[in-house]
């Protein structure tokens, strides 16, 4: 049976979409979850995104990494997630949905879309790296040769070696770029590879950077390979609280196979 598949991008980090709302697609079908998402063999994407009803919110949020397992949350795929819902006439400017982390607002005006997300106030702070929760696992470091290191291997290195192993974390490098700015790249757990954008590493970034003092500034840009992002928060006694992810959340395509 035919089936209609979407595509979405946040900044280059890119989602099979499905409008999955009469429970059509085999949610069991990790095969064919990672056969979608293959840049072959497939559409291609890091990940996919199905949009089911929800009985009191706007809609429901289940999140795929591109080797075909469920996973935590993705903001860059939430925000691709409200133009999806937006184009498809289930809301208007904004939305209140369930994903795995729980609750999200979001605001979508002239394709950029305001996500919030989690609260966080558990920043574990080590010699050489960060490691905090936005929804998804996240390591963070700084890196001074950003534009020119072997992010997969060395990346991959951090992301299944102790204490991580086989469950994993995201790995972000961070470079500062002034008081407001930060360049970032990740390598994303279930992509096992650098993604050109990643929303809840971003998060994490902005949100450590602010923890180790790199800023003071509540409103952090942050330059991905992809394109730009924005972070806000209200920060008290490293409490992180009406913390948003914003940036653009573009429709790529619309097709069958
Ligand atoms: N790969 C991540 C989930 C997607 C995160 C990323 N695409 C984002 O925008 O937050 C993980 O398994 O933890």
């Amino acid at each position: 049976m035919q089936q209609t598949f979407y595509k979405y991008q946040g900044t280059g980090n890119d989602f099979v979409m499905i409008d999955n709302r009469q429970q059509t697609f085999n949610k069991k079908d990790t095969k064919r979850v990672a056969f979608l998402c293959d840049r072959r063999f497939g559409i291609g994407a890091d990940g996919l995104i199905l949009l089911e009803n929800h009985p009191d919110l706007d809609f429901k949020m289940v999140y795929y990494n591109a080797d075909g397992n469920e996973s935590t949350m993705c903001g860059n795929g939430g925000r691709c997630l409200v133009a999806f819902a937006k184009d498809l006439g289930v809301i208007k400017d904004k939305a209140v949905f369930e994903a795995i982390d729980g609750l999200h607002h979001a605001e979508i005006k002239d394709g950029i879309v305001k996500l919030q997300m989690l609260d966080v106030e558990n920043v574990e702070e080590y010699d050489k790296h960060v490691f905090l929760n936005t929804g998804s696992p996240h390591h963070v470091q700084f890196e001074e040769q950003i534009e020119d290191f072997d992010i997969k291997s060395k990346g991959s290195q951090i992301r299944y070696g102790a204490p991580y192993n086989q469950a994993g974390t995201n790995v972000n490098f961070v470079k500062k770029i002034n008081e407001d700015t930060f360049r970032v790249r990740t390598y994303e757990r279930g992509v096992e590879d650098e993604t050109l954008s990643c929303g809840t590493g971003v998060t994490a970034v902005a949100i450590a950077m602010h923890t180790l003092k790199q800023t003071n500034n509540t409103l952090i840009n942050l330059n991905v390979e992809g394109g730009k992002l924005q972070v806000c928060f209200d920060a008290e006694n490293k409490l992180y609280k009406n913390v948003w992810l914003i940036g653009p959340a573009t429709y790529v395509f619309k097709g069958t196979i």
